[in-house]
């Protein structure tokens, strides 16, 4: 059995039929990447998956634990996490008060130290507010506050969007960091160079379909693939 197992999951907005029959598995220590164009509904699955949206029906199994229907607090008591596109950090707090807050309802977590060592540039900024810090630093902190948690698996939704290139190089680092120690991964990414170079495997998602399933090796030779669903 995969450490997720999503079968058969459909989401709605309101009368919109956004989720066809979506399947995705992922090993543990997987890192596997979900691709698809603007509006393809790559945020709308790992937000089903964390019970942000309610799918209205399928199966959401997380090391054997049925999760689809719950609400997104019991969906990460039982070790998901989602990262979400628009950081969600507490602008008032510092970073220290961000790491610390996140880490406080987990049964179990990392220590303070690990974060920083992942991430130096949060220990150095750690007594500066939320507001202080730069994109890449949110971003951080955010990727921070899902990893103090413990998680057995972390959804990130376009980490790297918006920041200059040697931030997106610096969380590339400490993805490949978190993937080598065992991390079991879902990303959602438009920076297709940088998914590829990450991910195992990888998931194509077209106006809600999955249309495609394989290696990322085998699909940086298949540039007929990138070009069918992904238009590159
Ligand atoms: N809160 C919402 N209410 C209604 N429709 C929504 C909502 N959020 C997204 N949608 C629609 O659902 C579809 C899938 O959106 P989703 O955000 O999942 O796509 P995406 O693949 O993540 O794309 P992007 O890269 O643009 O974020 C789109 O047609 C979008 O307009």
């Amino acid at each position: 059995m995969s450490l997720l197992e999503v079968n058969g999951l459909n989401s709605h907005y309101g009368d919109s039929h956004i989720l066809f029959d979506v399947g995705l598995r992922v090993e543990k220590n997987e890192v596997v990447a979900l691709l698809g164009r603007n509006g393809a509904g790559k945020s709308t699955t790992l937000k089903s998956l964390m019970g942000v949206v309610t799918p209205t029906s399928g199966s959401v199994v997380l090391d054997g634990v049925e999760l689809a229907g719950r609400k997104s607090h019991a969906v990460a008591r039982a070790g998901m996490q989602l990262v979400h596109e628009e950081r969600r950090i507490f602008a008032s707090l510092n970073v220290e008060e961000n790491l610390v807050l996140a880490g406080l309802t987990a049964p179990n977590k990392w220590p303070l130290e690990r974060i920083y060592e992942m991430f130096p540039r949060l220990k150095e900024r750690r007594g500066s507010r939320g507001t202080d810090l730069s994109g890449g630093e949110q971003q951080m902190l955010a990727i921070g506050r899902a990893l103090i948690r413990d998680p057995k698996i972390v959804l990130l939704d376009e980490p790297f969007e918006g920041l200059a290139p040697v931030i997106v190089r610096n969380l590339m680092d400490a993805c490949r960091e978190l993937a080598a120690a065992g991390q079991t991964i879902v990303l959602v990414e438009q920076n297709l160079a940088a998914t590829l170079a990450l991910a195992h495997r990888v998931y194509i998602i077209n106006n809600g379909h999955i249309v495609h399933e394989g290696s990322a090796a085998d699909l940086k030779r298949s540039p007929e693939i990138l070009q069918r669903h992904l238009g590159v």
